[in-house]
């Protein structure tokens, strides 16, 4: 039985206030037995926000990390850094990173490979662009990214694995995926994860959806087969969107 995952990306919004108020007010409400829920805040927030959620069962997340333990990389974060703070999880592989940021499915891997020697939960994150989807390659491109994104994973850490589906025409758009769409390419990168390693271990990882998750279509993705949560971008940033968001994924 896999726990559901509601993961909030707050991209590039909030202040270390902002994001502290945030934590007061769903503390207690965003909390839901058998829901895991995470908030991933920009590198700034995240010392405050470790902080605010102790005694909760709210846990934290960054948006990326460098696949270095230390080194010149002027500007970079490294997952030391990230496990030194309390940080449990980091998303790896944003659609936004790989366009503006020049991620690749190697950088993905060696993050993920970073991530699990810091002992943090990586959430990959794969998906199609709209000209894929319109030319029918939404499950090759997810496909490419998802064995890229596991390669050289041991079996134990592939199943600690949370991946996040995010077909990019449907970020920030107000277009969903049909909960039906979402589920068929979702189960399909489970069997991809079969062919890798196992069923059991398959069965174990977690995937979410992602693009355009709200209140009120929560609950459709949720009671699907295959996914196990959602990653949510606009609709995680107002405390009562986000409390709604966890107590959906019920
Ligand atoms: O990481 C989250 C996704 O990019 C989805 O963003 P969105 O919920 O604003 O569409």
């Amino acid at each position: 039985m896999r726990t559901p995952i509601i993961a909030g990306n707050w991209k590039m919004f909030k202040t270390v206030p902002e994001a502290t108020d945030f934590i007061q007010s769903v503390k207690g409400k965003a909390e839901v037995e058998g829901v895991e829920s995470v908030i991933c805040a920009p590198f700034t927030n995240l010392p405050a926000l470790v902080e605010a959620v102790k005694g909760t069962s709210i846990k934290i997340g960054a948006q990326n990390l460098h696949f270095a333990e230390d080194g010149a990389y002027t500007g970079e974060i490294s997952g030391r850094m990230l496990k030194d703070l309390g940080v449990d999880y980091v998303i790896i592989g944003h659609s936004e990173r790989r366009q503006y940021f020049a991620e690749t499915d190697e950088t993905v891997n060696k993050k993920v490979h970073a991530a699990f020697r810091n002992d943090l939960i990586p959430i990959v994150c794969v998906g199609e662009k709209l000209e894929e989807r319109e030319a029918g390659q939404t499950k090759e491109v997810c496909k490419v990214q998802t064995e890229a994104a596991f390669a050289g994973l041991a079996k134990d850490q592939a199943a600690q694995v949370v991946v996040a589906y995010e077909p990019i025409w449907a970020i920030g758009t107000g277009k969903s995926s049909t909960a039906q769409d979402a589920n068929e390419v979702i189960a399909y990168i489970r069997t991809l994860i079969t062919e890798l390693y196992d069923e059991s271990t398959a069965n174990a990882v977690r995937i979410q959806y992602g693009g355009s998750v709200k209140p009120e279509n929560v609950t459709e993705y949720m009671g699907q087969s295959d996914i196990d949560g959602a990653l949510v971008g606009g609709a995680s940033l107002q405390p009562d969107s986000y409390i709604a968001l966890v107590e959906g994924a019920k």
